[in-house]
């Protein structure tokens, strides 16, 4: 049988790993698929880069465009990042009748909805499984292997280069910048690593797969975005020493009492002794709560060339066995019909409900603590543990104060906290930080 045709779009990182993983592996890949799965025309601005990594044997051309007219294309992949000239690639080459395998998840958390809908139009298939969580094969995951459950919540560690600082500044007292050209120079960061540090990329594969386990459409706006930025030394201690690890979470859960769904990204205190707390570098993981199976938990390389080749390459097996398939029989890009999406709706942050890490600057003198137990009381936060500390600047006359909270609406607590924050005992601003137990 004749082989199935791909073009790339863009062979940076992503793209590179792919080709070699496709050619190494060659063999073992057409005994899988039926039919064997071939680059045949690779596009990059970089020309001379790309015929270094191909050689001569594949057309290399500048303009994606040539790939997505040439006729012999049956699958385009698009590797080049962003939501612009990849956006209109997309879609150009799903109107041109093309299936695509995308990496991108900024491109699908913002205009999924977009590229979905044309691609049902067309009746060509779309697909994603590097664009979260690179080679752990979680979508596959979510909207096959789980398809039986309710999906109750969703936590991961989705973003390599975050929990790479973290865990290099904790293990080996790096500097934050030190740290963060590594994991450029290792291909982990994004094109604009502002986008991983200050969560957004991880907001973005947060939002995919909220979409697919919930059934509902693509809404990266409504998600709440907190990233690893204002992180302070003082607070990773402190949290270890109270039995927890700070780790950057992808997070959203179904709540059924108030009708809607949470979706945030923000440095989340775990126990220390649950798996995904000891998750370190640049491996990913993520939690799965299903009603029937009950916890999964699914680890691996989230970035990096060929750990996110392999997911590319599995979408490509994926569409040469099923694109002679009635597009009916196929599955479902967000997991659920797209006649079935739900309109639950994503809840604002102030109704998310967590435990609080508090951690207050205060003056040394009689009767501060029972103040702010008051005011915490007063919003009907309870407390679960209280410690004190000398202040991490060793200033007489002033201590820190850590308090761990049960569960509060996120909005109780902000109030609280703007209360407290006005006591003249109170000396600095409060650092607040979520916790969730994930059991
Ligand atoms: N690097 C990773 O570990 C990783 C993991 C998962 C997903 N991703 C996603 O994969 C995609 C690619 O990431 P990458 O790390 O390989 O990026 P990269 O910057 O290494 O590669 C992008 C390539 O696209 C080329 N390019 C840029 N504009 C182009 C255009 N207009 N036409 C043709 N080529 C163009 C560049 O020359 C470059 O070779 C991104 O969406 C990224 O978010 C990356
Ligand atoms: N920049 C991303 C790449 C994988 O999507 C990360 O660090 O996880
Ligand atoms: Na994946």
């Amino acid at each position: 049988m004749k082989a199935i045709q791909v073009g790339l779009l863009g062979i940076g990182t992503v793209g590179s790993g792919t080709y070699k993983v496709l050619t190494r592996n060659q063999e073992e890949i057409r005994r899988r698929a039926g039919r064997a799965i071939e680059i045949t025309m690779v596009a990059d601005l970089d020309v001379e880069r790309a015929r270094s990594i191909v050689g001569d044997g594949i057309k290399v051309v500048a303009d994606g465009r040539e790939v997505i007219a040439n006729p012999d294309i049956d699958i385009v992949v698009e590797l080049i990042g962003g939501y612009g000239v990849a956006k209109a690639l997309v879609l150009e080459a799903i109107a041109a009748g093309k299936h695509v395998v995308t990496a991108n998840k900024a491109l699908l958390a913002v205009h999924g909805n977009e590229i979905f809908a044309a691609a049902r139009e067309k009746g060509v298939m779309v697909a994603f499984e590097a664009a979260v969580a690179g080679g752990i094969p979680i979508i596959k995951a979510l909207r096959e292997g789980l398809t039986a459950n309710r999906i109750e919540w969703i936590a991961g560690i989705i973003n390599g280069t975050t929990n790479f600082i973290l865990s290099e500044m904790r293990d080996k007292g790096l500097d934050f910048d030190v740290v963060l050209k590594e994991a450029q120079r290792l291909g982990y960061a994004e094109a604009d690593p502002t986008f991983d540090i200050e969560g957004i990329d991880a907001a973005h594969k947060a939002t995919v797969m909220s979409a697919i386990a919930f059934g509902i459409p693509m809404q990266f706006d409504k998600a709440h975005v907190e990233g690893i930025v204002g992180l302070q030394a003082a607070d990773i201690r402190h949290a270890e020493s109270l039995g927890y690890r700070i780790k950057l979470l992808g997070i959203t859960r179904r709540r059924a009492d108030a009708n809607g769904i949470e979706l945030r990204v923000h440095p989340t205190l775990v126990p220390a002794k649950r798996l995904i707390a000891n998750v370190e570098g640049a491996m990913n993981a993520v939690v799965v709560q299903a009603d029937a199976v009950g916890t999964t938990l699914y680890y691996g390389k989230g970035a990096g060339a060929e750990p996110t080749a392999s997911a590319v390459v599995a979408d490509l097996v994926d569409i040469t066995r099923l694109h002679t398939a009635d597009p009916d029989h196929r599955v479902p890009h967000l997991a659920f019909r797209a006649d079935s999406l739900s309109d639950t709706p994503i809840l604002p942050i102030a109704q998310t409900v967590t435990a609080f890490y508090l951690r207050l600057r205060v003056a040394d003198e009689a009767g501060v603590l029972s103040r702010i137990t008051t005011t915490l009381a007063e919003h009907d936060i309870s407390i679960d543990a209280v410690l004190q500390r000398p202040s991490s600047d060793q200033k007489a006359g002033e201590q820190d104060l850590i308090i761990l909270t049960h569960n509060t609406v996120e909005g109780k607590m902000r109030t609280a906290i703007a209360k407290m924050q006005a006591l003249s005992t109170v000396l600095a601003p409060i650092v607040s930080l979520r916790k969730e137990d994930l059991a």
